[in-house]
């Protein structure tokens, strides 16, 4: 059975995922700092935006007003679509104190607790019919109390899935360290996107592995990102071959190549076929 997908429209992501991230699937999307996560979060809502999906981004870790030039530095002029009430901030990193947070809507008052976080971004997810949901970052929520992390991952995966919304949970972890966030989030999360920054030899490199995406096939090699005025691009038909003294960037074989083209083709296909139902269904609803 054909899964439905919903794409990120970060370039070159959704090849190597092979058409997009299967609805409602929660994506961890881990590594270390300076990787790109919150970016790749905020290009996935903005991508989504522009296209006529709500979104909301849940943060944590930064100020809201941060956040907001964070998408303005990229030119995401996320403004207009929160006027519109197609996107929404839940600050849950001022606690509700500031001039900000007294005109904000969504605020979560004590952030130690997930119930109220919960309830405010169910509120949010609702009113604006989102699809697209960032929480920036999840492992903010159980830094000191790891015990606990899994319960709260599977909490928001609940409310954030059962609402049909598609998710990105940024989760931080050291420099060097292998793991992803804990073995309780690494196997609750749907997907595990990895994004690393490899020194080798004084030059840095950007690069991104999907580790996991359940209901897909993924590409099974780590890839060359960059960041840029305007983004992440994934070299998608590239890969990334890593060593203590080198780093090369290598063509993938033509075979995987042409197999992530004709994934998305299809995937193109299936979303035009989705578009002409859509319009059919409000013509005989108008007609
Ligand atoms: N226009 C740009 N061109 C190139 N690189 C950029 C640009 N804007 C930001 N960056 C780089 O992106 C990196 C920050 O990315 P991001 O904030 O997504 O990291 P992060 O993985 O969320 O990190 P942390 O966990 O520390 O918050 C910075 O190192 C910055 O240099």
């Amino acid at each position: 059975m054909n899964v439905r997908r919903v794409r990120t429209y970060i370039p070159g992501l959704d090849e190597i995922l092979y058409g997009g991230i299967p609805e409602r699937n929660i994506v961890l999307v881990s590594g270390g700092p300076g990787t790109g996560k919150s970016i790749s979060a905020q290009q996935f809502i903005y991508n989504g935006l522009i296209r006529g999906e709500a979104g909301v981004y849940v943060a944590l870790e930064e100020h809201p007003v941060s956040v907001l030039r964070s998408f303005h530095h990229f030119g995401w002029d996320v403004t207009k679509y929160e006027k519109e009430g197609k996107f929404a901030i839940v600050d849950a990193f001022t606690g509700g104190y500031g001039s900000t947070a007294q005109k904000e809507k969504y605020v979560v008052k004590n952030v130690d607790d997930v119930k109220e976080l919960a309830d405010v971004l169910r509120q949010a997810i609702k009113d604006l019919k989102a699809t697209r949901v960032a929480i920036d970052s999840v492992s903010t929520l159980y830094l000191t109390k790891p015990a606990m992390a899994r319960g709260i991952v599977m909490t928001l995966k609940r409310i954030i899935s059962g609402l049909g919304c598609t998710a990105f949970f940024v989760s931080q972890v050291s420099v060097g360290e292998r793991g992803f966030g804990g073995p309780g989030v690494e196997h609750a999360v749907d997907g595990i996107i990895r994004m690393d920054l490899d020194e080798v030899e004084g030059k840095m490199y950007r690069s991104i592995i999907v580790w996991k995406m359940r209901d897909t096939k993924i590409s099974m090699v780590r890839h060359p990102m960059e960041i840029t005025d305007n983004g992440i691009i994934v070299e998608w038909d590239k890969y990334l071959k890593v060593t203590n003294f080198s780093a090369t960037v290598e063509p993938l074989p033509k075979e995987e190549v042409d197999e992530m083209k004709k994934a998305m083709e299809e995937e193109e296909k299936a979303e035009k076929e989705k578009v002409t139902e859509e319009i059919q269904e409000v013509e005989e609803d108008e007609g």
